[in-house]
C-alpha cells in the first residue's frame, strides 16, 4: 500500500545506500585504500538527478528498493533523491551550471523533468521519498538579485519551483527545499528576508503537505553542533547549523510554515575546516565525513542527519580553461587540480576519509 506517514520522513524507514556511490568507492578508493573504504558506500546519501537523462537510474533504483522492502527489509527502504536542473541552474558560480537555459526553452524542459519525476513517484506510491529540492537555487534568490544571472533567472525559479512542489506534493513524498547554510542565510541581515521569501513560496504552492520544510548545509561543511566558532564564522552567532536553524524556524513559523529540517553532515566531520574564507564552497582543504546519516538527532527540529552531496564527487574543476570553470575552485584553500563537478575526485576521498569522525576502522 502507499506509504503513508505523520511526523518525521525518516522514522519508521531505512534510507537506502545507492549502488552507484558505492561503485565509485569501490573502484577508484579501494585500490589506495583498502578493503576499509567499502564502509563509505555502505553509507545511504542522497542520488542527485541533475540531468533529465538520469531519471531513468531513478526508476531502476525504486525497482530495487521495492524488490528489497518485498523481500522483507525491515524498517522499509526509503530512496533518497536530489532534484537538481533549474533552467540557469547554480546562477551565482559557474562549476555547477545545468543543461537548460531559460532562453532556450528551459522552463518547459524543466516541467518534463518534473513530469518524469512525479510519474515515477506514482508508480512507486509503496515507497517513500524525502527528496532534496534544487540545491542552491532560492537561497540565491535572497542574496544574489545584484547578480545578473540570478536576477535574470528569478521568474524562472519560482514558476519552476511552484510548479515542482505541487506535482511532487504525493502521499509517499516529503520535500525539503534547500535553504543555504549558517553562512549563507544564517547571517542575521539575511535571515529574515529568507524566512518571508520561503514562508510566501510555501502559502503560494497551497501550504503542500507533502512540503515538509527545509535543507541545509548541502554540499558545504558546516558542524551541526560546535562548541566553538571557528574564526571563519567572523562573529555570526548563527556560526553552525544548529544556531542557524533555532533561529530560522521561528521567524518562518511566525509567517506561516512550521517547517522542520534536515541537514547536511557528509563532509562536515572535521572542524575547524581548512577554509580561509566561510564563502570558500569549492573542494574546501581540511574537511571529513561528518555524522552518520540518521533521524536521531536530538532535535525537535531537525528531521534527520543526511548525506546529501556525496564525498569524493567534485564540486568544480580547477582548470581555468574550462567552460564552467568558478575562480572559488582556484582559491588557496580549495583542493588542486580537481575535476569537473560530479566527478570522482579521489585526493578528495582521501582527505574525508582521513579526517572521518566518527573514524571509519
Ligand atoms: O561580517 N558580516 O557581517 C557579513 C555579513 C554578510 C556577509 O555576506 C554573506 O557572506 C557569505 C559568505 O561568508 C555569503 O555566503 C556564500 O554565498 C555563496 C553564494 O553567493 C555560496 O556559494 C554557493 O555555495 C554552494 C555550496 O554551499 C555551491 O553549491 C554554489 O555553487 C555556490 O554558489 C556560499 O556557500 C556561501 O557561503 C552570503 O551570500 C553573503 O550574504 C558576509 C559578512
Ligand atoms: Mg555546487
Amino acid at each position: 500500500g502507499t506509504a503513508t506517514w505523520s511526523g518525521n520522513p525518516y522514522s519508521g524507514v531505512q534510507m537506502w545506500a545507492n549502488p552507484y556511490y558505492a561503485s565509485e568507492v569501490s573502484a577508484y578508493a579501494v585500490p589506495t585504500l583498502g578493503a576499509v573504504a567499502n564502509q563509505v558506500g555502505k553509507v545511504p546519501s542522497y542520488m542527485w538527478l541533475d540531468t533529465r537523462s538520469k531519471v531513468p537510474l531513478m526508476a531502476e533504483y525504486l525497482a530495487q528498493i521495492r524488490k528489497e522492502n518485498q523481500a522483507g527489509a525491515s524498517p522499509p527502504k526509503a530512496g533518497l533523491f536530489v532534484v537538481y536542473d533549474l533552467p540557469d541552474r547554480d546562477c551565482a558560480a559557474a562549476a555547477s551550471n545545468g543543461e537548460f537555459a531559460i532562453a532556450d526553452g528551459g522552463v518547459a524542459k524543466y516541467k518534463e523533468y518534473i513530469d518524469a519525476i512525479a510519474k515515477l513517484v506514482e508508480e512507486y506510491s509503496d515507497i517513500r521519498m524525502p527528496l532534496v529540492i534544487e540545491p542552491d537555487s532560492l537561497a540565491n534568490m535572497v542574496t544574489n538579485l545584484n547578480v545578473a544571472k540570478c536576477s535574470g533567472a528569478q521568474a524562472a525559479y519560482h514558476e519552476c519551483t511552484l510548479y515542482a512542489i505541487s506535482k511532487l506534493n504525493k502521499p509517499n513524498v516529503a520535500m525539503y527545499l534547500d535553504a543555504g547554510h549558517a553562512g549563507w542565510l544564517g547571517w542575521p541581515a539575511n535571515l529574515t528576508p529568507a524566512a518571508q521569501m520561503y514562508a510566501q513560496l510555501y502559502k503560494d504552492a497551497g501550504s503542500p503537505k507533502a512540503l515538509r520544510g527545509l535543507a541545509t548545509n548541502i554540499a558545504n561543511y558546516n558542524g551541526w553542533n560546535l562548541t566553538s566558532a571557528p574564526s571563519y564564522t567572523q562573529g555570526n552567532a548563527n556560526y553552525d547549523e544548529k544556531h542557524y536553524i533555532e533561529a530560522f524556524q521561528p521567524l518562518l513559523k511566525a509567517q506561516g510554515w512550521d517547517a522542520h529540517f534536515i541537514t547536511d553532515t557528509g563532509r562536515s566531520g572535521k572542524q575547524p575546516t581548512g577554509q580561509t574564507e566561510w564563502g570558500h564552497w569549492c573542494n574546501a582543504l581540511g574537511t571529513g565525513f561528518g555524522i552518520r546519516p540518521s533521524a536521531n538527532t536530538g532535535s525537535e527540529l531537525l528531521d534527520a542527519f543526511v548525506w546529501v552531496k556525496p564525498g569524493g564527487e567534485c564540486d568544480g574543476t580547477s582548470d581555468t580553461s574550462a567552460a564552467r570553470y568558478d575562480f572559488h575552485c582556484g582559491l588557496e584553500d580549495a583542493m588542486k587540480p580537481a575535476p569537473e563537478a560530479g566527478t570522482w575526485f579521489e585526493a578528495y576521498f582521501e582527505q574525508l576519509f582521513k579526517n572521518a569522525n566518527p573514524p571509519f576502522q
